[in-house]
């Protein structure tokens, strides 16, 4: 609101000015400055008219609500629960904070605070002793070995730390100094951690539960087995742990992923589509099946009049068990109930595209023996 009433104000001023300075002679298509208040075409005095340029007031890719810098004010004990969880949502756009466990991802936006540095400043120095880790919600840091960091800018090629990475926790948990000096390329907006709030809220104990958990599962993959300590402890402090529902696609086309990912507890389904229109034995198979489905139910293919291909689709639908293409068949369902005429969710859930299957089916069978 401040911000428009400074516009509005501002324009206000610049148009007094024109006005004095006989600007209705002068054919001047904007009004005031041009990229804040957009004045159409002033042919006529009267039709003056003040409006709005949106993309002024449009968030920007580096906005974090203001109610977030207002919450990491507070110290960690006054954060509610449901502050400390919109934090936590906010923060969600940080890559190396979302590798930590949801608890952990909680315990840390309960004592997170918000800094903003500007372009040049030295957040920490090489040698000095460790008080805070870093994540960075905007901008760009580089690490530099002199102590003042004036390196930074002249350097060929400066190790540079952007938007979604973190630094300064490896000192902090293991008590040592600092191995860099990182300085700000551009005005850069942080996360801290403070030492204090750090063990005082026990996040050492549960950050190296967690890693702890983590590192004896990785070594236990039979793919990392030969693989050093050294490389496993890598994988283990840069690896993610994600949580997903019954029925949600981890990935649509894992083959266009840059990572790789280990199932740590419960079970994944892996659908592979492949083209068979060309492959003789598997025509062979099938016209075998329909041989065998004719046989057991003759009133299949003379009541129904499918032609070949539709009596092969339905076959092959009603060949897989339910569980294993829910997805498929919630799709193909949808499909056939719309063009049915009857109402279908957008998007059924797995549950429910069940048991929808498990009625038409019912019918169907119904259908057979009448
Ligand atoms: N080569 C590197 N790549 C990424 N981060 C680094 C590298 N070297 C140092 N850092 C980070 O820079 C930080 C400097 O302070 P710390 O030693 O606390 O922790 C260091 C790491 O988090």
């Amino acid at each position: 609101m401040k911000k428009m009433c400074k516009i509005l104000w501002e324009d206000l001023q610049e148009q007094k000015r024109l006005e004095t300075d006989n600007m209705t002679s002068v054919k001047l298509p904007f009004f005031g400055r041009k990229e804040r208040i957009f004045l159409p075409q002033i042919k006529n005095k009267k039709h003056f008219k003040l409006s709005f340029n949106t993309s002024k007031f449009r968030a920007s890719k580096d906005h974090l609500p203001l109610r977030v810098i207002q919450i990491t004010r507070k110290r960690p004990e006054w954060r509610t629960e449901e502050e400390v969880k919109f934090v936590q949502s906010c923060l969600q756009e940080i890559e190396s904070y979302q590798s930590y466990s949801l608890r952990l991802q909680f315990l840390l936006a309960k004592v997170i605070r918000f800094e903003w540095f500007e372009r040049g400043r030295v957040i920490l120095k090489k040698g000095h002793c460790s008080i805070s880790f870093y994540f960075i919600y905007f901008g760009s840091v580089a690490l530099t070995d002199d102590e003042d960091g004036s390196s930074i800018f002249t350097a060929l090629y400066p190790v540079v730390l952007q938007k979604g990475a973190k630094f300064g926790e490896d000192s902090l948990l293991k008590g040592t100094r600092r191995v860099a000096t990182v300085v700000c390329m551009e005005d850069t907006k942080l996360f801290v951690v403070d030492k204090d709030d750090f063990f005082a809220h026990k996040l050492d104990e549960e950050l190296q539960e967690e890693l702890c958990c983590r590192y004896n599962f990785i070594k236990g993959v039979n793919f990392f087995a030969k693989w050093s300590k050294r490389s496993i402890v890598t994988i283990t402090n840069s690896c993610k742990m994600e949580k997903f529902h019954y029925g949600q696609v981890i990935t649509k086309d894992i083959t266009n992923s840059d990572s790789i990912i280990l199932i740590s507890k419960g079970t994944c389904e892996i659908l592979r589509l492949v083209d068979l229109t060309a492959c003789l034995s598997y025509h062979k198979w099938v016209h075998q099946q329909l041989m065998y489905l004719s046989k057991i139910s003759p009133c299949l293919t003379r009541k129904t009049g499918a032609v070949g291909r539709k009596r092969f689709e339905d076959f092959l639908r009603k060949s897989f068990p339910v569980q294993v293409l829910t997805n498929l068949k919630a799709r193909d369902l949808k499909c056939n109930m719309s063009q049915g005429g009857q109402n279908v969710n957008r998007h059924p859930t797995a549950a429910r595209a069940k048991r929808i299957n498990q009625k038409l089916e019912k019918q169907q069978i119904g259908g057979r023996f009448r």
